[in-house]
């Protein structure tokens, strides 16, 4: 068994949603990255490449290099799901939290859960996506990102 732990944040910018956990979630704001900045998925991976010992995100795809711009992240999470199968891993499970006061996490998670569990091949069962804000406290209470942090324990397939 492994056992990896991620966390990410993107800061709020102009746009009209975010993209959390692959799913499109409406906001009075977008998300400032490379990528489409989705936090969840960006810190699922480096669970996942921090329970294979295979560096960070950063490493796999290069924020100078222009090929990621407005990237959806699915695709890094699909690596990272194939370098798990390659060193003779499944999920057993995943848990993340995402930490903002707003957009609320909950109408979503469920389609968050669904998506996720496709891309790393496994049942919804073992995909936890839980929120919670920080009373106001700090940059996320502040309104001014969001942070996603994300553990992952894998099984020898
Ligand atoms: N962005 C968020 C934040 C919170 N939730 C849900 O609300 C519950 C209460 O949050 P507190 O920070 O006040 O404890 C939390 O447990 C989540 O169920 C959410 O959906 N989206
Ligand atoms: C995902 C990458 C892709 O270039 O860029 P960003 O979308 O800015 O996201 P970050 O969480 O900073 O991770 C670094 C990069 O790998």
């Amino acid at each position: 068994m492994r056992i990896g732990q991620g966390f990410d944040v993107h800061t709020f910018g102009e746009g009209d949603h975010v993209m959390l956990g692959g799913v499109r979630v409406p906001h009075d704001h977008g998300l400032i990255a490379h990528s489409d900045g989705d936090v969840v998925i960006h810190a699922l991976c480096d669970a996942i490449f921090g329970a294979l010992a295979l560096g960070d995100i950063g490493r796999h795809f290069p924020p100078t290099q222009a090929q990621w711009r407005n990237a959806n992240s699915r695709i890094f999470l699909q690596h990272a799901a194939r370098l798990m199968r390659e060193q003779g891993y499944a999920l057993g499970n995943a848990d993340v939290t995402v930490i903002c006061e707003a957009p609320k996490v909950g109408p979503h998670a469920q389609a968050m859960r669904e998506c996720v569990a496709a891309e790393l091949g496994c049942e919804i069962g073992r995909i936890s996506i839980k929120a919670t804000t920080t009373e106001k406290l700090g940059f996320t209470g502040r309104g001014e990102g969001i942070a996603a942090q994300a553990c992952v324990l894998l099984t020898l397939a």
